[in-house]
């Protein structure tokens, strides 16, 4: 099975648009996940629609310091991957055709919700991604995109640039693909030894288990209650061996990524439980979403 790939923005304006046009965005070394997102494209823009898978690592969204020499580049596999999903194009650029001139000078910025999170541990991180994603939205002009829960809080600033800068695309998010035993499926997990991946598990189980506080007894959930079951399941993971470092774990508001309040019923309805962490040289990040009112959401 195969599927075109397109090198240059030209090669991409010349591909004859069919029906709807979806796209989905990735860094490549493409996994279910993924493979989720393109199935989730095709389901929105039917048989006769077009998807458009784009495969770029993004130098603009990495610091100094981080994995981007390392960063898995597999393309022959993405193909296949992208093409048993249902993808009619790949569009997977040279760095020198998105940045003909250089770094940009000019670049979309997240504003405060890019602050936080993420942002804090990832300066400029989403600066970084939003340029990127403003251009691939201009050189695939999809009618839906779209973007993993995963990386929740990207979700967020995406659809918020989308809103902000009247972008004419429809943004939509599809739920985490997790392995049997709860890890979140990601292309950094190939980084990971058998013993490390053992420790990793924590952040889903430490999410679960914040999930579960949540879903416990009639009330409003106690936000400190959900904080203090999932600290504990990440304190025994620091005390393990390879241990995990926890970088942030937070209990946020979806739409803006604030932290929720610690009275309960401060906050009601939807709040996302945040974890990033470290094991070894592996930065791994994971969420859920959770009912405040103390109905458990669906995994
Ligand atoms: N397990 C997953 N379930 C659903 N969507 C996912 C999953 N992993 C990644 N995605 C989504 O796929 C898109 C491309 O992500 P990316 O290529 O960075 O993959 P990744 O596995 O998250 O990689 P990384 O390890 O670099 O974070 C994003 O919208 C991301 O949220
Ligand atoms: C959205 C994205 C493709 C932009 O480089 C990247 O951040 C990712 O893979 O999630
Ligand atoms: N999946 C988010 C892209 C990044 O970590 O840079």
């Amino acid at each position: 099975m195969s599927v075109p790939v397109l090198r240059t923005a030209a090669e991409l304006r010349a591909l004859p648009r069919r029906g709807r046009r979806a796209v989905v965005m990735t860094m490549g070394a493409l996994h279910e996940g993924h493979a989720g997102l393109v199935r989730a494209a095709r389901e929105r823009v039917g048989p006769e629609g077009q998807v458009v898978v784009t495969v770029f690592v993004n130098p603009l969204q990495f610091g100094a310091g981080e994995d981007l020499d390392r960063y898995p580049r597999t393309l022959d596999a993405d193909l296949v991957v992208a093409a048993e999903a249902g993808a009619d194009a790949v569009f997977a650029p040279p760095v020198a055709e998105v940045y003909p001139g250089g770094e940009p000078e000019v670049r979309v910025t997240a504003g405060p919700m890019g602050e936080r999170l993420e942002g804090a541990s990832r300066p400029g991180h989403f600066d970084g991604v939003l340029t990127v994603v403003a251009k691939f939205l201009h050189l695939t002009a999809p009618d839906v995109a779209l973007f993993g829960e995963k990386d929740a809080q990207q979700l967020a600033v995406i659809t918020r640039m989308v809103r902000d800068l009247n972008f004419p695309v429809e943004i939509v998010g599809v739920p985490t693909v997790r392995e049997t035993d709860g890890l979140a499926l990601s292309s950094r997990n190939r980084y990971l030894s058998p013993e490390e991946r053992t420790t990793a598990l924590a952040l889903s189980r430490a999410l679960f288990a914040g999930r579960d506080a949540a879903a416990r007894g009639d009330g409003p959930a106690d936000p400190e209650e959900i904080r203090a079951a999932a600290r504990a399941v990440l304190a025994e993971a620091e005390k393990a061996d390879p241990p995990l470092t926890v970088d942030y774990l937070a209990l946020v508001d979806p739409s803006d990524f604030t932290e929720v309040p610690a009275e309960p019923g401060a906050h009601t309805g939807e709040a996302v439980l945040a974890v990033a962490a470290r094991v070894g040289t592996t930065r791994l990040i994971d969420n859920v979403r959770l009912r405040l009112g103390g109905t458990e959401e669906a995994r």
